[in-house]
């Protein structure tokens, strides 16, 4: 109750700060000290170089500000994320291939390392790289009727060990197993039941306050401590993956600059646009 008068007061009184990128915006509460890491990057929140670039120092810098926690959220109505921006890898060259990639690895870094209480609002659709942010969070309140989930496979193409990470924290091995294979999208409804959500909101305001109120569990934990031990539990992914960082990264280029590849982008992007257009 007490967090949810905080948010309440957020919304008129409360001074709070705020910063923004191009393609982020970032409201932090001076009372509770938790951040509202907005991405607004029209019309889907697809991810290219420039939004994963905006999103890694939005996160560093309210690391850095010492903020009480950190929730993501869409300023965009009805989509979370809709992953990597396809229109970036359609037609790219391989420096543009590896610089998207390398982008995408440190935003992914930077938040599922975070020492920070981490929650994810997903007030809209959450697929592959949109799962991929919600996921690398500790807890997530979805709204409904969307959908969310790892779907790779569907497009032809692997997610590397270190993007199913997330998923494979917080889902049974039997079912992120299958659910990796199928490249199955969750509706909200699934997501709750498998678990890869914690909670269903009627509102973005909900999901918030839902956020808040998680973070608020930590209000009498020790912050090093707290942090420390979430560290402990992410160690092993984090190890593994600093070890192949950088074969990932020229692996990712080489499959995706394959003209196989490319041609199910180019069919993947010209579906989307023909269903947008309905
Ligand atoms: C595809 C092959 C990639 C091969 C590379 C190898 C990679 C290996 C590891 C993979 C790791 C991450 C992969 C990814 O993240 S790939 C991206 C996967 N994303 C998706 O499959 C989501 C696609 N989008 C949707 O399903 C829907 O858009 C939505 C998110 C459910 C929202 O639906 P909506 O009805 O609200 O909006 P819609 O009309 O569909 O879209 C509006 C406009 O936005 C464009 N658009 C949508 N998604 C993307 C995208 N990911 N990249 C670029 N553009 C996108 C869409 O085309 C519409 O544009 P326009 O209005 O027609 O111009």
């Amino acid at each position: 109750m007490m967090h949810l008068n905080l948010l309440r007061l957020g919304a008129c009184r409360v001074p709070s700060r705020l910063m923004s990128t191009k393609s982020t915006s970032v409201e932090i509460n001076d009372k509770t000290g938790v951040a509202i890491l907005s991405m607004c990057r029209p019309p889907v929140n697809s991810q290219n170089v420039q939004f994963l670039r905006d999103l890694k120092s939005s996160i560093y810098e309210i690391e850095n500000n010492k903020s009480r926690g950190l929730i993501l959220t869409s300023a965009n109505s009805n989509v979370f994320s809709a992953g990597l921006d396809i229109l970036e890898m359609y037609n790219a060259d391989k420096e543009q291939l590896g610089t998207l990639w390398t982008e995408l690895q440190n935003v992914w870094i930077a938040l599922y390392g975070s020492g920070l209480p981490t929650a994810a609002a997903i007030n809209g659709h959450a697929p592959a790289g949109g799962c991929l942010l919600a996921t690398a969070c500790e807890y997530r309140a979805m709204l409904p009727n969307c959908v969310i989930g790892l779907n790779e496979t569907q497009l032809g193409i692997i997610a590397p060990k270190w993007l199913m990470s997330g998923y494979q924290n917080i889902l049974p091995q039997r079912l992120a197993e299958r659910a990796l294979t199928q490249g199955r999208l969750f509706t909200t409804e699934e997501a709750l039941k498998a678990g890869l959500i914690d909670e269903i909101v009627n509102s973005k305001e909900e999901a918030l306050e839902k956020c808040l109120n998680f973070i608020g569990t930590f209000a009498k934990v020790n912050p090093l401590a707290r942090s420390l031990t979430k560290l402990q539990f992410r160690a092993a992914n984090i190890k593994e993956f600093e070890k192949i960082r950088q074969k990932d990264v020229e692996d990712f280029v080489s499959l995706a600059s394959r003209p196989e590849v490319q041609k199910v982008m180019g069919d993947y992007l010209e579906n989307l646009k023909k269903k947008s257009k309905k």
